[in-house]
């Protein structure tokens, strides 16, 4: 598992007005889908491409485009849908698929409570979005997903990471997968509640309100 953490200064300016407590929702979606276009730049490095023969208007050349079949964008609900729109933009012709996942407040299990993908994902390469990776339950329940169904390699891109999470899913998923992990920043370490800390609190509550 390779875990690249995104170091560059606005990325640094971003991430701390986002963590600021007194940043509202309207800001706070605003700079998470800002941070999701820097992050995917770095993301996307090894995404498969193909050479093509094109004219410009003064002479023949040979070019790039994104291979065949497309990567596969999947948002983790709820907070990862708050990174899809900065990710699309970067990569508008991928397919998108969507996995509804919850964490148990006592268990800190992941729990899959929807799922809406291709059956057969062989051969594709798969971009997982969810602001914290927290104590990696989700990601780990996430990637086995993907790699269950065939996907080959498997990149997610997270606002935080915590250095216990990010143990847990190594030892999770080995060498079973090609996973890289990219982040803004890798956080100290997980409270007694198991939220990152300084973290931002709860990506979710913060992009769309507090529900129970
Ligand atoms: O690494 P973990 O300990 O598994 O925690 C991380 C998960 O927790 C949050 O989701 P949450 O369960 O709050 O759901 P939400 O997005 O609907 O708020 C977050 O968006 C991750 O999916
Ligand atoms: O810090 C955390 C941990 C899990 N989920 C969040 O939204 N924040
Ligand atoms: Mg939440």
């Amino acid at each position: 598992m390779r875990v690249h953490v995104a170091d560059h200064p606005l990325i640094a300016h971003k991430l701390t007005i986002l963590r600021d407590e007194t940043t509202r929702s309207p800001t706070f979606r605003l700079l998470v889908d800002e941070l999701v276009t820097l992050l995917a730049y770095e993301a996307t490095r090894e995404v498969r491409t193909t050479t093509v023969e094109i004219t410009t208007p003064v002479a023949p050349t040979t070019g790039t485009h994104l291979a065949s079949p497309q990567p596969i964008v999947v948002p983790i609900l709820r907070a990862g849908l708050g990174m899809l729109d900065g990710m699309s933009r970067l990569l508008p012709t991928a397919e998108v698929g969507f996995l509804g996942m919850q964490r148990d407040e006592q268990t800190f299990e992941a729990i899959t409570y929807a799922e809406r993908l291709p059956d057969d994902l062989s051969g594709r390469q798969c971009y997982v979005l969810d602001p914290m990776l927290a104590t990696g339950h989700t990601l780990i329940a996430a990637i086995e997903y993907l790699l269950a169904r065939g996907a080959v390699d498997v990149t997610a891109i997270c606002l935080l990471a915590a250095p216990e999470g990010l143990r847990t899913v190594e030892e999770a998923i080995g060498a079973r997968g090609d996973v890289t992990i990219v982040t803004a920043a890798v956080d100290e370490r997980l409270n007694e509640q198991k939220y990152i800390v300084p973290g931002l609190g709860d990506a979710g509550d913060r992009l769309y309100g507090v529900v129970d």
